[in-house]
């Protein structure tokens, strides 16, 4: 997991090192402009032609001393300050001493089509205000070039902690950032203008009592923590699945959700839905078990027979769907199950805010931006300004676990942990993939049911949202993310869950003579 931070925690974290912890902030620029140094010795050959861009504050200086380190190195580099010297930091004035000390050449009007690497030092994470004026001519300049384009620890114009442009934004292939990802650099367009990203080490640490509930970005590394398949496991054993989904003319979506659910790994799924729905059903999914009887009787065995259930894909928002939704909600919690509520269960919910008293730490609600904005009538665009804070205040305000899904979906308990999810691609933003990751949530709380050892519910559902994601990179891959669709993210699962336990089976099963 890589901690994600805000550019207030960053700044924070900054003056924590330097002054309660004492190292001296020039070690730490050198440092960090090693790091950067180094990443554009790798891309770059002897006779690039590189230019290095300051602005006035600490981010400038760490470019003036890039420059000077590869200067030294023998590469062809200018410096092009493009700021006032009365404003700059003391940081940058004493490297641009040094760099003047080594005579690094430097440019008041640069050619800018003969450099081959643009270094963006202009802006870290103390950008304050929209870009305006000569600073946004100088960004757009950089980014009218077709050189190699690098960026000091953040494109210069972004907001580290939103990923929106404020005024104009440098558009770098390549970002070198400091001791943490930054929050802006995880949502779009931040995402896509920072490029690759490297974090470097630079001597900047976390520090307890830090303020403020952490951030995690997970990576592929963490999937090692989903528990393997008990050996002496039966179809019991691995989970039953009970969906509450589909209504009439809305088949597909049960389908998508309980298909999922299987191919994550549990053992039995049974879909309570309406008679219409049972022969295309069971037609799609013999695997699957349907109940259309909706009688306290039946109700009851389904509840007592499952561990983990799914409200709401194509469910409908008709009176008898209400009253399913109502009654497995209410029982559900009750019984302490699990509870995935999704699409049509959401929108239930934002009509009947009265059954926020049925959610509990176990529940998983998954809006995506419309169906959020429906439940806590905000926006689409106040929910993008702060998509960490929504979810957060949202999982607060209802005890549940929010998984706020968008292109960075952010799944947020009611205390501990917040994580923004980095896989998936657009070629998911498609009908189904929101049943599909349903069905998966169900499928990966399943896995923990022989496990001694519980996360957090918020952790499950992140891990579930990030698998949800690999699957959609591996369904783009097979069929690009135009034509992908839900069924080819289905088809992922298992390709997917495979990588992550071959290598393990035999540590479990025992070796095969
Ligand atoms: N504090 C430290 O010692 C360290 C800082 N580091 C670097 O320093 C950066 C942060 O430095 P600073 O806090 O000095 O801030 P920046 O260098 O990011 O920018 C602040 C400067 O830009 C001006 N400014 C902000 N918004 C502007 C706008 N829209 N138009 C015109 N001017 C604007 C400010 O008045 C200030 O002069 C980090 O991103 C990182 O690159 C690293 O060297 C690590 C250590
Ligand atoms: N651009 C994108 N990048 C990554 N994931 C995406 C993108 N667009 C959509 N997704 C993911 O696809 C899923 C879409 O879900 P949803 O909107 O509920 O679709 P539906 O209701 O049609 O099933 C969510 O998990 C979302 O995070
Ligand atoms: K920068």
């Amino acid at each position: 997991m890589k901690k994600v931070v805000t550019s207030k925690e960053m700044a924070s974290l900054d003056a924590y090192t330097i002054h309660d912890v004492g190292i001296p902030s020039m070690v730490l620029m050198e440092r960090a402009a090693l790091a950067v140094a180094a990443q554009i010795q790798k891309i770059s050959a002897d006779r690039e032609r590189i230019l290095v861009v300051c602005g006035n504050g600490n981010n400038g200086g760490d470019g003036v001393a890039v420059a000077r380190l590869l200067y030294l190195k023998g590469y062809h580099v200018d410096l092009f300050l493009t700021g006032n010297s009365q404003k700059y930091s003391a940081q940058m004035a004493q490297q641009i001493q040094i760099a003047r000390h080594y005579h690094v050449p430097e440019v008041n009007n640069p050619t800018w089509h003969e450099y081959t690497t643009i270094v963006d030092a202009v802006f870290g994470v103390g950008l304050t205000r929209p870009v305006e004026g000569r600073y946004k001519e100088i960004i757009q300049r950089m980014n009218e070039t077709d050189a190699k384009k690098v960026a000091v620890d953040i494109p210069s114009g972004l907001d580290g902690s939103t990923g929106r442009v404020l005024g104009t934004a440098f558009c770098a292939d390549l970002t070198v950032t400091f001791a943490f990802m930054k929050q802006g650099m995880c949502f779009y367009p931040g995402r896509s203008l920072s490029g690759k990203v490297v974090v470097a080490d630079i001597g900047i640490y976390d520090y307890p009592g830090n303020y403020g509930r952490p951030v995690w970005q997970l990576e592929r590394e963490d999937m090692k923590q989903l528990p393997q398949r008990v050996p002496w496991g039966n179809k019991g054993t691995f989970g039953k699945v009970l969906l509450v989904a589909g209504s009439k003319g809305m088949c597909g979506a049960a389908y998508f959700a309980a298909c999922a659910a299987l191919n994550t790994g549990a053992g039995m799924v049974k879909v309570q839905t309406v008679e219409e729905n049972r022969i295309p059903l069971q037609s799609l999914l013999p695997e699957a078990m349907v109940e259309s009887v909706f009688s306290e009787e039946i109700n009851q065995q389904l509840l007592s027979w499952c561990d983990v259930l799914v409200i709401g894909p194509g469910l409908g928002c008709q009176d008898e769907s209400r009253e399913r939704a109502n009654w497995f909600l209410a029982h559900g919690n009750q019984a302490g199950k699990p509870v995935i509520l999704d699409a049509d269960g959401l929108n239930l919910l934002s009509m009947n805010p009265g059954w926020k008293r049925y959610l509990k730490g176990n529940t998983v609600l998954t809006p995506h931006m419309g169906e959020m904005g429906r439940l806590t009538g905000l926006s689409i665009s106040e929910l993008k300004e702060d998509p960490v804070g929504a979810a957060s205040d949202y999982a607060k305000e209802t005890g549940a676990v929010c998984v706020l899904k968008d292109a960075g979906t952010v799944t947020a308990g009611c205390r501990d942990e917040i994580y923004i999810n980095m896989s998936g691609n657009a070629g998911m933003a498609a009908a189904g993939s929101g049943d599909v990751l349903s069905g998966m949530l169900a499928g990966v709380f399943c896995m923990y049911l022989n496990n001694i050892k519980v996360p957090d519910p918020a952790r499950m559902a992140a891990l579930g949202v990030f698998l949800h994601g690999l699957c959609g990179d591996r369904a783009a891959d097979a069929a690009g993310t135009r034509g992908m669709n839900a069924r080819n993210i289905l088809d992922a699962i298992p390709l997917v869950l495979r990588d992550f336990e071959t290598g393990n089976r035999e540590e479990h099963y025992g070796k095969i003579q």
